[in-house]
Formats: C-alpha cells, sequence, structure tokens
C-alpha cells in the first residue's frame, strides 16, 4: 500500500514518520517546507494539481492529512488561509482519493464541539457547535469530505501534544522552569493526547483498511474520536507537567477562562467519547498521565 503523509514535519507528521518504520507500506511523507534532518518532499496541499498529479505519479492508495492551521488564536484574524488549509484543501485531498478509489484519513478536533454547555462527552453523532474559526473550519473540512463520498476515517483528536514541534508541555516545560509564579485556566476541561499513541492509531486503521482491500466502498468510513483516557483541565495538565519534570520553584495557580485574555472563547467541555474507535479497531488507548511520562522520556532522550 503506498501512503501520502501531509504535514510530515508538524507534531503528528514526525510521529507517523516513527510508526512507518516498522510496516510494510510504502510512506511518501510531504509537507510545504523542508525540516532539517528528515527528507521530505514538498506538496502544498492547497495546490489541487499537484495533490493529483502526486497521487498518480505514487499510484497513492491512502492519504493521511496531518496538516493544518493550528494557531487557534491567530485564526480569527486569519480566516481566509485558516478556511483554505482546514476546509477546502480536506476537499482537494478527498477528491483525489475518490478518483483514486483510496481512503482519506483526516484529523480532526475536539474544538468542533463547545458552543453547547454540556458535561457528559462528546460522540461522534453529536451535532457540531465550534466557538471559533479553527473550530468552524475543521468542522467544515469534515463536511466537504463526507460530500465527496470518498472512503474516509476522520480521527477527531484533543490537546495534542509531542516531543516534536510546538505544543503546549513544551511551553509548560518551559514557563514552569523559568517564572515564579504562573496562572492556568481550570475552567477548561477535556484529555491531553500524545500523538505517538494517535499515530498507533492511525497505523491501526491502516491495517484494518489493507486487510478489508475494499473494492465497493470501506466499511469502516466514518468519524471516530480519540483521545487520551482521562479528563483534566489545562491547569492540571499543567501541575502534572511541573510535577514530572520537577519544577518546583514555580507557584500555578488555577484562574478563570476571562483572566487570561485571548480573541477566542474555548470550548469549556470538550471531552471525547472513545468507545467507538475502541470497539471498531480493538483499540485499548493509554491513560493520559502514562503517556505524558512516555513523552517526557522521550523528549530527555532527544536532548541526549
Ligand atoms: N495541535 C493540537 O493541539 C491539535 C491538533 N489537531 C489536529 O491534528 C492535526 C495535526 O496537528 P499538529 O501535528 O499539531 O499540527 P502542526 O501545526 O504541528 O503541523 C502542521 C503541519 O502542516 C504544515 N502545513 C501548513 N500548510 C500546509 C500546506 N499548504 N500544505 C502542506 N502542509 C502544510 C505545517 O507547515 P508550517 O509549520 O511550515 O506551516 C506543519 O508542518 C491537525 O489536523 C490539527 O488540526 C487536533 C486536536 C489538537
Ligand atoms: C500559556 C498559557 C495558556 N493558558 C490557557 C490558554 C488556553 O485556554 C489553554 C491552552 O492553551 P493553548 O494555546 O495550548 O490552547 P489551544 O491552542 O487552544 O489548544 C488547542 O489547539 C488546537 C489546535 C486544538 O485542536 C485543540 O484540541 C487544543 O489543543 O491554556 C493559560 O491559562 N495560562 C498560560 O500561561
Amino acid at each position: 500500500m503506498n501512503i501520502l503523509v501531509t504535514g510530515a514535519n508538524g507534531q503528528l507528521g514526525h510521529e507517523m514518520r516513527i510508526i512507518s518504520k516498522n510496516t510494510g507500506y510504502r510512506f511518501l511523507f510531504t509537507d510545504v517546507v523542508e525540516a532539517e534532518g528528515v527528507e521530505t518532499t514538498l506538496l502544498d496541499m492547497t495546490d489541487a494539481d499537484a495533490v493529483y498529479g502526486m497521487v498518480k505519479k505514487e499510484k497513492i492508495d491512502c492519504i493521511v492529512n496531518c496538516a493544518a492551521y493550528t494557531n487557534v488564536d491567530k485564526a480569527e484574524s486569519d480566516v481566509e488561509l485558516c478556511r483554505k488549509l482546514n476546509a477546502e484543501a480536506p476537499r482537494i485531498l478527498a477528491e483525489a482519493m475518490k478518483e483514486a478509489g483510496g481512503l482519506l484519513v483526516q484529523v480532526s478536533t475536539d474544538y468542533v464541539f463547545g458552543g453547547d454547555p454540556y458535561n457528559t462527552p462528546c460522540r461522534e453523532e453529536q451535532k457540531g457547535t465550534p466557538t471559533g474559526v479553527y473550530g468552524q473550519t475543521k468542522l467544515e473540512g469534515e463536511q466537504f469530505i463526507e460530500a465527496t463520498g470518498c472512503d474516509h476515517v476522520i480521527l477527531r483528536t484533543a490537546w495534542l501534544y509531542s516531543e516534536f514541534g510546538r505544543n503546549f508541555v513544551k511551553t509548560m516545560l518551559n514557563l514552569t522552569a523559568t517564572k515564579p509564579a504562573l496562572n492556568v485556566v481550570f475552567d477548561q476541561a477535556g484529555t491531553p493526547t500524545y500523538a505517538l499513541d494517535l499515530a498507533v492509531a492511525i497505523k491501526a486503521v491502516l491495517d484494518d483498511y489493507a486487510a478489508e482491500h475494499p473494492k465497493q466502498g470501506y466499511s469502516k468510513t466514518g468519524i471516530y474520536h480519540f483521545s487520551n483516557e482521562g479528563v483534566c483541565s489545562w491547569y492540571d495538565f499543567t501541575k502534572r507537567i511541573a510535577e514530572l519534570a520537577g519544577n518546583t520553584g514555580c507557584d500555578i495557580q488555577p484562574c478563570h477562562s476571562n483572566e487570561f485574555p485571548s480573541p477566542v472563547t474555548r470550548p469549556a467541555y470538550s471531552v471525547l467519547d472513545k468507545t467507538k474507535i475502541k470497539q471498531t479497531f480493538g483499540l485499548k488507548i493509554p491513560y493520559w498521565t502514562d503517556s505524558l511520562k512516555v513523552c517526557m522520556a522521550n523528549m530527555d532522550t532527544l536532548k541526549k
């Protein structure tokens, strides 16, 4: 099976590189710019001709879309580019897979929820109620993919972090090591997700697709929720990061969202219910603090 990965130099893209090593598949890792130390084929996923051309030339059976516009605050004032990357590009990828008879694995977000107040884990069929441009455009991307009728697996995930790229864990490792005090919101609840665990789940989808080898539509086409297990606030997340790093010199205090100014209202509760993905693909998902420990150990290994 020939698999094209977009956004291969981002957090998830990097973890896909690691996961790809123990498979019999042929992977093509692409991004808009080169990154140091890793081989990358240049592909702008908003360029339809380039996408169609590469799918045809490389006989691609499956696209894993790890590229997106992920700056939630900036998206509020950069709507056009955000929509181009999060909504229009997935449509191009979906149309390319429809034409080639392949599978699109799209990564989406818990931020498609949040507008309605609820406190039970969000299910796949629940109506999307995004609170900002990022979540809105990611939801539009999902809808465009569904409308093409291509085989697809849309994986909504949440609070992604990794030893690669920019993320909350790295920000908090730095802030709790250098600041005497820090306020972190405790009125937004969700579940952190180690991108390596998500890459393992994507590999399970790819294996299932390869085994089914569908002639007429993949039987598991649809939306699935994936995060690590458990629930916490950004405040709890920060406390655990600091504790594991031994950063004891920073006084971390809980605050309300309105005390941390931002151009966008984030979901107060966006915990994802993972029953469907666990049952469909037989996954066992690690608890969030266990994965955080693994990631921080991997960060230390990378530094050496
Ligand atoms: N980060 C998070 O907390 C969460 C992310 N998600 C979703 O998970 C997925 C992966 O996120 P994550 O790994 O954090 O993303 P990153 O922001 O780390 O990586 C995205 C990558 O896409 C690249 N890219 C930008 N524009 C294009 C383009 N036109 N064509 C091809 N590639 C492009 C970026 O390049 P460059 O950096 O040069 O712009 C970057 O390398 C995304 O779909 C995201 O929406 C879901 C929930 C949480
Ligand atoms: C740095 C900092 C952040 N915060 C708050 C702001 C925000 O409410 C929360 C998290 O901050 P971030 O900037 O990481 O949040 P954000 O970029 O909104 O994270 C989101 O990214 C997108 C891509 C997703 O898809 C989501 O699942 C989610 O991970 O923590 C504090 O309260 N204190 C601080 O010192």
